[in-house]
C-alpha cells in the first residue's frame, strides 16, 4: 500500500465541495491505490462549520478504504499543513447577471491569504488548483504570495471550458467525446475564452475539416461554450457544481497520474510563448507525465486566433491590474 498524500479541500461545505471530496475520498482524483488524507477549510462561521462537520459525518459513513484521515478547520495553516494538493474552492460564486469578474474584488483577499499560508506550511511539491472565480487571476494572486514555491505548482482550472467544447463538438459531429483528441481553450476562464478546434482530431480526421462551417464556429460553438457557466447559472439558479468538480478531478488526475500524450487544458503561468506575456495565468493546451505538466509548443496562430487570444489576454491584464494593490 502506498503512504498516504495530503489533499487539501477550502470551501469544503459548498456545493463544488459536496460534490468533490466523496471522489477525491473513492480514488477517482489519485488512482484507486492511493490513499488520501483530507484536509478541508471552511469560513469560521457556524453555519459553515457545521456544515463541514455533517460533511466530515458523511466521509465516515461511506466507510472508504482510502480515506486515511481527515482534518476539518477554519485556519489555513492547518488545512494545508504539508498538503501535496490543495484545490481552492472556497469563494462567493456568482448568481444571474453577474460576469465572473464581478467577482474579483470580494474574492481577491482569499487568495492573498491562502498563497501565504501554502507558502508557509504546505509540501514544497503541492500542487495547487484555483477553481474560486475569477479563477486565473486568483490562481495568479496565489502564485505572487507564496514566493518560496515553484510558481508552476499554481494552475488554474480551464478544465471545464475543455470538457464543455468535446461535448459541444461530438454532439456537432455525432461522434462519441472520448475519440476527440487535441482540442484547447486558450485564456481566461470568463466569456472571452477561446476555444479552439483547429487541431482537434477524430480518428486521425480534423474536426474542423469534418465541420466545415466557420459561421457555426463563430456564432454557436464559441458563444455557446464561453457562456456556458452562465447558461448553467440561468437554469439551475446555482452555478455548476457536479461538472466543476468533475473538471476538478479531472485536472488532478491528469496532472498527478499523466494523459499519455493527450492533450488536456490548463491555466498555467506563461512563459512567454505564443505571444503571452511572462507569469500571465492562461488556458493552455498541456500534457502531463510524471507528475508534470508541458506545454504544448509551436502550435500555427493565425489571424482570428491571434485575436481571440489577444482579447482574453487583454481582459486577464486588466484583471491583473485591478488586484495590483494587494499584492505590492
Ligand atoms: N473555475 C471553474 O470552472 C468554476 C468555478 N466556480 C467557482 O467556484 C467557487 C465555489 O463555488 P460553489 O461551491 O458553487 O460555491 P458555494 O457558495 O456553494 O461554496 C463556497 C464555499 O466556500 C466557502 N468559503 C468562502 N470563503 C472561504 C475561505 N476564505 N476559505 C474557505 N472557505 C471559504 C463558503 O463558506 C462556502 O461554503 C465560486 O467562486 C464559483 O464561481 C464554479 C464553477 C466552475
Ligand atoms: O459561471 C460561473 O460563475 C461558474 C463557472 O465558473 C462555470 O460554470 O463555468
Amino acid at each position: 500500500m502506498k503512504q498516504p498524500v495530503r489533499v487539501a479541500v477550502t470551501g469544503a461545505a459548498g456545493q463544488i465541495g459536496y460534490s468533490l471530496l466523496f471522489r477525491i475520498a473513492s480514488g477517482e482524483m489519485l488512482g484507486k491505490d492511493q490513499p488520501v488524507i483530507l484536509q478541508m477549510l471552511e469560513v469560521p462561521f457556524e453555519k459553515a462549520q457545521a456544515a463541514l462537520k455533517g460533511v466530515m459525518m458523511e466521509l465516515d459513513d461511506c466507510a472508504f478504504p482510502l480515506l486515511a484521515g481527515m482534518v476539518g478547520s477554519d485556519d489555513p495553516n492547518v488545512a494545508f499543513k504539508d498538503a501535496d494538493y490543495a484545490l481552492l474552492v472556497g469563494a462567493r460564486p456568482r448568481g444571474p447577471g453577474m460576469e465572473r469578474s464581478d467577482l474579483l474584488q470580494e474574492n481577491a483577499k482569499i487568495f492573498t491569504v491562502q498563497g501565504k499560508a501554502l507558502n508557509d506550511v504546505a509540501s514544497r511539491n503541492v500542487k495547487v488548483l484555483v477553481v474560486g472565480n475569477p479563477a486565473n487571476t486568483n490562481a495568479y494572486i496565489a502564485m505572487k504570495s507564496a514566493p518560496d514555491l515553484p510558481a508552476k505548482n499554481f494552475t488554474a482550472m480551464l478544465r471545464l471550458d475543455h470538457n464543455r467544447a468535446l461535448s459541444q463538438l461530438a454532439s456537432k459531429t455525432g461522434k462519441a467525446v472520448a475519440d476527440i483528441e487535441t482540442m484547447t481553450v486558450w485564456g481566461n476562464h470568463s466569456p472571452t475564452m477561446y476555444a479552439d478546434y483547429r487541431f482537434a482530431t477524430i480518428a486521425g480526421a480534423s474536426v474542423k475539416d469534418m465541420i466545415n462551417d466557420e459561421d457555426w464556429n463563430r456564432t454557436v460553438f464559441l458563444p455557446t461554450v464561453g457562456k456556458r457557466g452562465g447558461a448553467i447559472i440561468e437554469a439551475r439558479g446555482l452555478s455548476s457544481a457536479a461538472s466543476a468538480a468533475n473538471a476538478a478531478i479531472d485536472h488532478m488526475h491528469d496532472w498527478a497520474l499523466g494523459t499519455n500524450g493527450k492533450w488536456v487544458t490548463m491555466g498555467i503561468p506563461s512563459d512567454g510563448s505564443y505571444g503571452i506575456p511572462e507569469g500571465v495565468m492562461y488556458g493552455v493546451p498541456v500534457t502531463c507525465a510524471n507528475g508534470e505538466y508541458t506545454r504544448v509548443e509551436g502550435l500555427e496562430i493565425d489571424a482570428f486566433s491571434r485575436e481571440r487570444m489577444d482579447f482574453t489576454l487583454n481582459e486577464l491584464l486588466e484583471e491583473r491590474d485591478g488586484v495590483a494593490h494587494l499584492l505590492s
